[in-house]
């Protein structure tokens, strides 16, 4: 029987280019389709670290040479992203429908989603974006703009900006309608655009949410049956990059919190996946979540392939 899945697409999976990212997403599109097909229905949410570090550097740079005439806020820029981003998950998507013959329309929700203006992530910076540098750039960066770069899960050193919890999604009610009336919707991009409430409505604020939190929060909304988190790995993976690395097939809740505890997920990358999928799973058996890559999304559905989380009985 099809079940309701929320998938994620991770930011750094999607390639640093227009090119790239045209041919990373009609690859997912055919995975997307597989499960389609299957009779599942698809939610689609995505990061955009790489992209909205790239439209944010861009766009400044442009403005401090006086090429145009506006700073960018981050909210903005994260809005930029959602449409650029979903312009292509569309575009690949209908054209792999088209192929196949499949009657699916697809629609992008440009979504607001709600932060608190006290969420002590607004006072240090922790959600990694844009390109990874050398060490020694970051250093250089971080004289010259005031910039807080980290570590990133040995592939180089990335700015972080601040990062708060998704506590609402503004538009979750046009996302269900859309849903549920057969549509594949592309929502929550970027983890949705930072907004606070004030005077009865929402302003934009300069920070990054983490997809993988919002997806979380988007698949509770949604009642979904699975949370999907696809990535650049096939499994998660205890000692991660050491000789005694493990990968986690089937895990149980528990156990995943207390890999947690140990210290085995990096900051910034695994660690909010592990996070939004124990979030997803706790107390409600029969809900899963997938940690896999988009190459074996299908499998991980079919075969039960990839990391899945579950919720075990007591
Ligand atoms: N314990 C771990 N197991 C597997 N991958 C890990 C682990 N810790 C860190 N990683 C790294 O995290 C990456 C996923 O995070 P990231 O690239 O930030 O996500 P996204 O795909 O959402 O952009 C993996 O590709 C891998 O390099
Ligand atoms: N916003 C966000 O979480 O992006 P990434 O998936 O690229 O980190």
């Amino acid at each position: 029987m099809g079940k309701k899945i929320v998938i994620a697409l991770g930011g750094n999976a999607l390639g640093n280019s227009v090119s790239e990212q045209l041919a990373q997403v009609s690859e997912a599109a055919v995975s997307i389709a597989n499960l389609i097909e299957t009779g599942n229905e698809l939610v689609i949410t995505h990061g955009n670290g790489p992209q909205v570090g790239m439209i944010h550097k861009g766009l400044n740079h442009s403005y401090s040479e006086g090429v145009i005439g506006t700073e960018m806020p981050f909210a903005e820029c994260s809005a930029l992203s959602g449409g650029y981003i979903g312009y292509h998950i569309q575009n690949a998507l209908v054209n792999e429908f088209k192929k196949r013959g499949l009657d699916k329309q697809v629609a992008t929700v440009i979504t607001q989603v709600v932060v608190d203006p006290e969420d002590p992530a607004f006072n240090g910076p922790s959600k990694p974006i844009g390109e990874f540098v050398s060490f020694e750039e970051s250093e250089r960066i971080a004289r010259e703009k005031g910039y807080v770069f980290v570590e990133d899960s040995g592939r180089g050193y990335r700015r972080v900006v601040p990062s708060p919890q998704p506590v609402d999604i503004v538009e979750i009610e046009a996302i269900r309608k859309l849903s549920d009336e057969g549509m594949v919707v592309i929502a929550c991009g970027g983890g949705g655009i930072p907004v606070v409430a004030v005077d009865g409505g929402y302003k934009g604020v300069d920070a990054v949410i983490d997809k993988d939190a919002t997806s979380n929060l988007l698949a509770e909304l949604l009642d979904a049956n699975v949370l999907m988190v696809l990535t650049a790995v096939d499994n998660v993976a205890i000692n991660f990059n050491k000789p005694d690395m493990r990968k986690l097939q089937r895990v149980s809740r528990t156990d995943l919190e207390k890999y947690v505890l140990e210290g085995h997920f990096a900051k910034g990358s695994m660690l909010p996946k592990v996070q939004a999928a124990i979030g997803f799973v706790r107390n409600r058996l029969g809900r899963e979540a997938v940690i896999t890559s988009l190459e074996n999304s299908a499998l991980a559905m079919a075969e039960g392939n990839g990391t899945i989380v579950y919720e075990a009985l007591t």
